[in-house]
């Protein structure tokens, strides 16, 4: 499958999933075939996706034999919306949970993306059995930052584009997120604007989460230890949504972790050293 023989429209799919009190319809995006599946999991942007956080990554995996799935987590794009009162980390596992079981795949990769990667690690605490590999960017815990205060700028910045949905506030939150905006197109936030308008439910839904929960993403750090599996921590030197020491603070207590650190990178990775990101999960996945 190459890049021109797929799109969001030709692999979005819906499930109904049901995981303890969750009873939810998941948006999804399915491509490629293969005994091995990795799922990408994104960040906690208003109008983010999985579609708007992987786009550049999906072609490499697909086309070296990979499944590919993309969730969108309850509250973002097409999947249902919810207010979290709690760890919105064990939601998303929860949820992840969910759709591995409708989709009967049994033991999955995962790239986790900022709040994805808070996601993947609570994922690997509750169902370690159903992990592979673990790739975690600009995230993984929550808790403190011994060298930046908290919240962030980037984080605040996104606090009053959920609140207050304008190109102007898109345009600010962006400028922060990447190390080098001017690869930032005007169809790229006219994109993502539209799908921030197109949810408002899901705004409203954050706001009042963040409201009953400040700390939506909780501090796992004591329980690191715990997760076996091998793990590929990527972070961007001038990440100003989640410091690079909590990419420390992950090194150190996950048992078989490594950190890449890209310089002139924000907290978009993926995005925005994409090809040379794209060669490192490959071979991390196959060596
Ligand atoms: O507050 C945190 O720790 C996590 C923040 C995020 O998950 C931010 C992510 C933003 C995106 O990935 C996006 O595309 O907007």
């Amino acid at each position: 499958m190459t890049a021109t023989a797929f799109s969001e429209a030709s692999t979005s799919r819906f499930a109904r999933i049901k995981e303890g009190d969750l009873d939810l319809q998941l948006h999804y995006n399915d491509l490629g075939e293969g005994a091995e599946t990795v799922v990408m999991l994104h960040g906690s942007g208003p109008g983010a996706s999985g579609w708007a956080n992987f786009n550049r990554n999906i072609e490499p995996l697909v086309n070296a034999g990979f499944r590919v799935i993309l969730m969108d987590c309850p509250g973002w794009s097409k999947s249902d919306t919810i207010v979290s009162e709690g760890s919105r980390s064990n939601l998303n596992a929860q949820a992840l949970k969910g759709l591995l079981d409708v989709l009967g795949l049994e033991r999955v990769h995962i790239i986790g993306n900022s709040m994805g990667a808070h996601s993947t690690v609570a994922f690997a605490l509750e169902y370690p059995e159903r992990i592979g590999k673990l790739i975690l960017m600009g995230g993984g815990t929550g808790g403190p930052s011994a060298f930046v205060p908290q919240p962030t700028e980037g984080i605040k910045l996104i606090g009053a584009l959920y609140r207050d949905p304008t190109i102007e506030n898109l345009k600010k939150m962006m400028n922060v997120f990447v190390f080098d905006a001017s690869g930032l197109t005007d169809e790229l936030f006219q994109t993502r604007l539209d799908n921030i308008l197109s949810r408002r439910d899901h705004l409203d839904n954050f706001v009042k989460s963040s409201t009953l929960n400040p700390k939506q993403f909780p501090d796992f750090s004591h329980r690191l230890h715990e997760i076996s599996a091998d793990t590929l921590l990527v972070w961007g030197r001038e990440d100003r949504f989640v410091p690079m020491d909590t990419g420390l603070r992950l090194l150190a207590g996950l048992p078989r972790a490594q950190l890449h650190v890209f310089n002139r990178c924000g907290h978009w990775a993926q995005w925005e050293h994409a090809e040379k990101f794209n060669r490192m999960v490959l071979d991390f996945l196959t060596h």
